[in-house]
């Protein structure tokens, strides 16, 4: 049984109740897009160990310049590729601010084509491909410096309602 009926922010918990506001907003124009929160490993900003994922709404997409360092190393000089999944993760979760629903990844699946360097600027894409009930189809790339493709993600996201947070929210914030 799914919670995606649930819409109601709850108030029971404020900081699941603020997150939650933060999080249902619609992108309407460039404008960088917020973090999911401040200690999220793809974007928050407080997360020494996270990757600080930065993107902007791009038509009907997303857009980022990103940078892999010498933390997401797999290879020597290569970003590992469980780094590269969750960047491509958390491209999507920003593409969900232009799809203006709260949804979750179900699927992912990333096809490798280069190797992603560090300390290399790449270029990010994600939009959503199609949408069929609670189902969405979301599509990502990687481009280097010179246009070339170096890895691609496909996923798919299941439609949520806050309560697939909120039940959770004991031990999310036991762990803070
Ligand atoms: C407004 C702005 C918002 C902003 C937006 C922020 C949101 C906030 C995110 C923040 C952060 C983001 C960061 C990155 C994104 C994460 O990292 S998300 C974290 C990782 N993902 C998870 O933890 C999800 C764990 N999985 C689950 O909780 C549950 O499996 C789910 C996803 C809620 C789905 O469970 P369920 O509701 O029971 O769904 P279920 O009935 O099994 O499947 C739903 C449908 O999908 C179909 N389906 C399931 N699997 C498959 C499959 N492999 N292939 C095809 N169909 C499938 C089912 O057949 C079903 O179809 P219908 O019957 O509806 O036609």
């Amino acid at each position: 049984m799914h919670d995606a009926q649930d819409t109601r922010p709850t108030s029971s918990n404020p900081y699941m109740s603020d997150w939650l506001s933060s999080m249902q907003t619609t992108a309407h124009d460039s404008a960088l897009l917020p973090p999911h929160h401040g200690d999220c490993l793809g974007c928050g900003p407080a997360n020494q160990h996270g990757h600080h994922l930065r993107a902007r709404r791009h038509g009907d997409g997303v857009v980022a310049a990103h940078v892999f360092d010498g933390r997401h190393v797999g290879a020597p000089g290569i970003a590992h590729g469980g780094a590269v999944a969750t960047v491509l993760d958390d491209l999507f979760g920003f593409a969900l601010y232009v799809v203006g629903e709260l949804a979750v990844t179900r699927k992912l699946e990333v096809e490798y084509l280069a190797p992603v360097l560090l300390q290399t600027e790449y270029t990010l894409h994600a939009e959503m491909l199609s949408r069929n009930g609670r189902k969405l189809r979301l599509r990502a790339r990687v481009e280097d410096q010179n246009g070339q493709v170096v890895a691609t993600a496909d996923a798919l996201f299941i439609v949520v309602g806050p309560a697939h947070f909120t039940s959770r929210a004991p031990v999310i914030q036991a762990r803070r």
